[in-house]
């Protein structure tokens, strides 16, 4: 990748699914740049095609032609173990219901991606300490996620995504099930990590008031990208 080059660059991707024998795109030519340190909303409707597109960006699914590059990584020519080593090491991913593990606390749970790491017990405490600081969570490191409200849950789940320092967060409805006050608790937070750390953010959303704390809003309908026009 050169300076000029965006982040993450999508030409030409395709991607459909089997359903009973019948064959459905989803997408058919999709094209979208996002340069390093954007923070963008994506919205549409139920089966646009938002989660799909998601999965990709994580390397969860492939598509089925055209290129998906990340850095200077080409995702489309990636086998799944690439893919899943490459994830592991580059981006982290905020989900909507957490993802916490339950019988583990907080500081248990967050340390789970640096055990993947070379690291020594001490370093992986140092870092889960600083993200868990970083997050407002200094002094619950023992609490487990059934006693801690959604709001703290999900800033438990972006410690996790953060711990390992990845450059990208895909964030898929990551407050689809919290109250207002809790959802722009961590909408703060998101947007401190793109402005202050820098992190490039990708977030799905239903949300039009999450979508605001983007950089940008991209609707997505029959398979294509339309940018929202924002007064400057
Ligand atoms: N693994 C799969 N196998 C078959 N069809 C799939 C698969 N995953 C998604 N689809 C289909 O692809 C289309 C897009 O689904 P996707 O989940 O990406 O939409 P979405 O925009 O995220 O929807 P929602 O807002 O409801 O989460 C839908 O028609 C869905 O049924």
């Amino acid at each position: 990748m050169t300076n000029t080059q965006p982040y993450i660059s999508i030409r030409h991707l395709q991607k459909g699914y089997k359903i009973g024998g019948e064959a459905i795109s989803i997408f058919d030519g999709l094209d979208l740049d996002i340069p390093n340190g954007d923070f963008v909303a994506i919205m549409g409707p139920s089966g646009s095609g938002k989660s799909t597109l998601l999965n990709m960006l994580a390397g969860i699914d492939r598509p089925d032609a055209g290129e998906l590059r990340i850095g200077n990584s080409y995702l489309n020519q990636m086998g799944e173990g690439a893919r899943a080593s490459w994830r592991a090491h580059n981006m982290g991913i905020v989900f909507q219901f957490y993802n916490l593990l339950p019988m583990l606390n907080a500081a248990e749970n967050v340390e789970l991606p640096l055990l993947l790491k070379p690291l020594s017990a001490k370093d992986r405490r140092d870092r889960v300490r600083k993200v868990l600081d970083l997050v407002g969570l200094s002094g619950r490191e023992r609490q487990y996620p059934s006693m801690m409200s959604g709001g703290q849950q999900q800033r438990v789940g972006i410690a996790r995504a953060i711990v390992s320092d990845p450059g990208l967060l895909l964030c898929d409805e990551p407050t689809g099930d919290l109250d207002r006050k809790s959802a722009d608790d961590v909408l703060q937070m998101l947007r401190f990590l793109n402005q202050e750390l820098g992190k490039t953010i990708i977030m799905v959303t239903h949300d039009p008031e999450a979508a605001k704390y983007a950089k940008r809003v991209l609707h997505l309908d029959k398979g294509n990208f339309v940018e929202e026009k924002r007064a400057a």
